[in-house]
């Protein structure tokens, strides 16, 4: 019998129900494929209406003796807020669903909704609906929409031979708590909080989008993007691994596991900072916004392939990033 698991993993399996559910729809301008689905609602210039869903599992995503329900909260708002950003867009409406265990504490429940709402009004976001019901495992199941105009709307598939490659900053903090979190380590402040209350960078899309080519959040790991705009926009791409930022306390926290922080920046995911493709005469205009943002490679032709180069001009294929079933 075929697994998840001998098609790919999580992303194989999204291949294989795209192609199971493929519709003729003009109204639709961007499916299945990029950060939030983009959909023509009326004629230009209205805005696009963006639509985006990501799940929270109990001890998938999060463990209780780890996070407060607040900080859980937060979270599932947040990585979903970051779908919209890395679109160019802004967003508007939420629906979150809840799964609980027969037993759950109705405390946790409400510290939970708190936390999601503290995001949610941080961002001028309201929660419009969702659904409540039982199961074995707490599972949070958040839907969000947004609009972008049509001008702005960033697509992974932008990107171009020669633009640069560039990120909001820097990777591998969650990755790098959740290792010494397992190890049964106590993480730094800024670690916990990387891992804990990641913030989406609504705060600079606004900014990077006017100027960007394709544009992603770093859900799953620096590799894993990378890769995914390589193949939607039909290019390769150099990665720099001496350009990668890296905070004091993610090198750290290697030296003290012994591993290679470089692994937690392309492979860890759940950094939530956004990795763009740019011209490179328009970095320096997004770098005058005051936007911080860090170059960490370029897009070549497709033919020159996907590549990661160490010091010492040694080449090696990018690694993939996180992907669930593997
Ligand atoms: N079960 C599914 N059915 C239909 N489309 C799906 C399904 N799972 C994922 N997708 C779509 O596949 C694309 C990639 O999804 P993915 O979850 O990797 O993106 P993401 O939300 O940016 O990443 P992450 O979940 O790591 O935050 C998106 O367009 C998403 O809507
Ligand atoms: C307890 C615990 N273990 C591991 C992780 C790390 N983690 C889980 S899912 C994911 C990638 C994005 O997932 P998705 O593609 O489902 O959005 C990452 C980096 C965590 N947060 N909590
Ligand atoms: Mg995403």
């Amino acid at each position: 019998m075929v697994e998840i698991k001998d098609i790919g993993g999580e992303f194989g399996l999204i291949r294989r129900l795209a192609r199971l559910v493929q519709a003729a729809d003009d109204r639709v301008v961007q499916g299945i494929g990029d950060d939030a689905a983009v959909v023509r609602m009326a004629p230009a210039p209205a805005p696009y209406l963006l639509v985006t869903t990501d799940v929270l599992v109990e001890d998938r995503h999060f463990r209780r003796r780890w996070s407060t329900a607040e900080q859980i909260g937060e979270k599932a708002a947040e990585c979903n807020i970051s779908d919209i950003a890395a679109m160019g867009g802004t967003p508007l409406w939420m629906v979150a669903s809840l799964v609980l265990p027969t037993h759950e504490k109705a405390d946790w429940v409400q510290g939970l909704y708190r936390g999601l709402h503290h995001s949610c009004r941080r961002h001028g976001i309201t929660i419009i609906g969702g659904d409540t019901t039982q199961g074995a495992t707490a599972t949070i199941s958040v839907t969000l929409l947004g609009t972008v105009p049509p001008e702005l709307l960033r697509l992974r598939s932008h990107a171009r031979p020669g633009h640069l490659l560039a990120v909001t900053g820097p990777l591998g903090g969650s990755a790098a708590a959740i290792a010494l979190l397992s190890a049964g380590l106590a993480p730094s402040a800024y670690l916990m909080e990387k891992h804990r209350t990641p913030r989406c960078r609504l705060d600079v899309s606004g900014r990077i989008a006017p100027l960007a080519g394709a544009m992603i959040d770093i859900s799953d790991g620096l590799g894993s993007e990378v890769h995914h705009i390589c193949t939607a926009s039909g290019v390769g791409a150099r990665v720099d691994a001496a350009a990668i930022p890296l905070h004091p306390d993610v090198r750290a926290a290697a030296r003290e596991l012994d591993c290679d922080p470089l692994d937690w920046a392309l492979s860890g995911g759940e950094d939530f900072e956004l990795l763009f493709s740019i011209a490179p005469d328009d970095m320096a205009r997004v770098q005058r916004t005051g936007c911080e943002i860090f170059p960490v490679g370029h897009v070549t032709d497709q033919a020159a392939g996907i590549f990661l180069q160490s010091p010492g001009n040694r080449q090696h294929p990018l690694p993939g990033g996180y992907n669930h079933f593997l």
